[in-house]
């Protein structure tokens, strides 16, 4: 399968009151990957998010991937993104099937995107490139990693960590398959300005 494009990355509070219409906002500009990413342990909010999620992606024929948690990604029947501290991927894997999306996060660290290889990952996720505001704490990421990583690796690549339409060229000349983006998108003041963001993004990866 084919995993070149935008990455979108929802965040709770910055889409508070305005989830789905920003979603479909960026659903509308092109959205390879949308992954759900809620750290509160509602569970209950979760579900329903993630199912109002799924229908949307299914509309718009996008992957859905659901943050950390491979259970409600079963339940769905959708994919999952898997930090280090996240559990295991080979589970995951038995637990999702063969066609599943898994992706890994890998921090800048090569050893690890090539044991996630090994166990099935279907991206490798390195971070973070810039600022992020949404992460702030997260481990910096260099455009060599990328290089390194680019030369080793038969899977797609997928940056994220402050990416904005205006620092993002470099990492696709760098070799990167998926821009993983939630500020950058979606700290959009309106939702046309969402889909031109996403437009945009789209436009900067057909190289
Ligand atoms: C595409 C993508 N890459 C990296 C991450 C970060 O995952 P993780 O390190 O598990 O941190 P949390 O997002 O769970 O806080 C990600 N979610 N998506
Ligand atoms: C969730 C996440 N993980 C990161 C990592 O480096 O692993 S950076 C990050 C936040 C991405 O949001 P924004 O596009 O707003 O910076
Ligand atoms: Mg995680």
């Amino acid at each position: 399968m084919k995993l070149r494009g935008l990455y979108a990355i929802t965040d709770s509070q910055l889409l508070a009151g305005k989830f789905l219409s920003y979603v479909e906002a960026a659903l509308e500009g092109g959205v390879t990957l949308l992954q759900y990413r809620d750290k509160s342990s509602d569970e209950a909010r979760r579900l329903r998010e993630a199912e109002a999620l799924r229908d949307l992606c299914e509309r718009y024929k996008t992957h859905l991937i659901i943050n950390d948690d491979a259970e409600l990604a079963a339940r769905l029947n959708v994919g999952v993104h898997l930090g280090q501290t996240d559990g295991p991927l080979t589970p995951a894997r038995a637990l999702l099937g063969r066609q599943a999306i898994i992706g890994s996060t890998c921090h800048a660290q090569l050893e690890l995107a090539k044991q996630a290889a090994k166990e099935g990952a279907s991206y490798v996720a390195f971070g973070r490139f810039f600022n992020s505001s949404t992460k702030p704490g997260a481990p910096t990421c260099s455009l060599e990693l990328l290089d390194q990583a680019r030369s080793t690796l038969h899977l797609p690549i997928c940056a994220i960590g402050g990416i904005t339409l205006e620092n993002a060229a470099p990492l696709v000349a760098h070799g990167v398959d998926l821009l993983a983006v939630v500020h950058g998108l979606f700290g959009a003041e309106s939702t046309a300005e969402v889909t031109r963001r996403a437009r945009a993004f789209n436009e900067l990866l057909k190289i």
